[in-house]
């Protein structure tokens, strides 16, 4: 696999982001100081210790937050709430359970009055890209957890986001099935050459996948420390289990699990609020 050459715009752009939850006990500062340029066509995945803000962050890019000061663009506009731009993919996958997959893939198409015979064009299409083909007329619970989050994935893609939004998308997953949505996930970004932010606690699912990584204090979750990788192109050739074992790789995998465990003992030593 040829490495991807960036454009040089940003998709996404945050710039002096703070967020603070209020709340009766005075409220928790979740993230301080977020300064982060997103480029177009990049595999952006975020690691640190659990609490730190990660998903809030998330939130603030879908425009499901606003920030409490600071400032979040897309394509140098304002970000002011959800739109089909940013797909967003939870861990738990987000199906109706009363609608059949195809109708699930299809639903925000239908919101958006596509003619019916582009929906099922379109929900076709992406049903083979995400490997369900056969199972169109299955309703949710016929499904396996993989095969659900696969669901997930075709009823965003469907809309042809420019970027997707995963928050441990993965995480609910066996070792194999996760291992086999990497896989996909990887292709799917090779194909439709969108941009990715995915969070994830596990650091080889980082490093497999991503071409940057970003790494986040404690909270109030800050910006460590960022790495440009290319993992992600050795692992999906032939003999990529190589590359695990590549002294590069060691080395950069110690350095952020260092990281996050400085910082998880720091978050032991901290006060619950802010
Ligand atoms: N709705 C909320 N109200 C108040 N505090 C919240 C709320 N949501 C999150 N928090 C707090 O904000 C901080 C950041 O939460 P967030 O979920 O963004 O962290 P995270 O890094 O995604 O965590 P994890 O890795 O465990 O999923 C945490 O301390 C959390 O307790």
């Amino acid at each position: 696999m040829d490495e991807r050459k960036y454009k040089a715009n940003y998709v996404v752009t945050l710039k002096n982001i703070n967020f603070r939850y209020s709340g009766e006990k005075g409220g928790v500062t979740a993230l301080q100081d977020i300064n982060l340029g997103i480029k177009e066509g990049e595999f952006l995945c975020v690691l640190g210790p659990s609490g730190c803000g990660k998903s809030t962050l998330l939130k603030i890019i879908a425009g499901f937050l606003q920030s409490s000061a600071g400032e979040a663009r897309m394509d140098n506009e304002p970000i002011h709430g959800p739109d089909w731009h940013r797909g967003v993919i939870f861990q738990s996958p987000t199906l109706y359970p009363w609608l059949n997959v195809q109708d699930n893939i299809g639903f925000g198409l239908k919101m958006r009055k596509f003619p019916q015979n582009e929906i099922e064009e379109l929900t076709n299409r992406y049903f083979e890209l995400v490997g369900l083909k056969g199972f169109e007329r299955h309703k949710p619970y016929e499904l396996s957890g993989g095969m659900k989050q696969r669901a997930s994935l075709a009823r965003i893609l469907v809309n042809k986001p420019r970027m997707l939004l995963m928050d441990e998308p993965f995480g609910s997953l066996d070792s194999l099935t996760r291992q086999n949505m990497q896989t996909l996930i990887r292709e799917i970004w090779t194909k439709t050459e969108n941009t990715v932010f995915l969070i994830t606690h596990d650091v080889d699912e980082a490093l497999a996948l991503a071409t940057r990584i970003i790494v986040m204090s404690s909270r109030p979750g800050r910006i460590l420390k960022e790495f440009q990788t290319s993992f992600t192109y050795q692992i999906s050739g032939v003999g990529h289990e190589k590359a695990r074992y590549k002294p590069e790789y060691m080395e950069i995998r110690e350095e952020i699990l260092n990281i996050i465990n400085s910082q998880s003992e720091a978050l032991k030593f901290s006060s619950p609020e802010r």
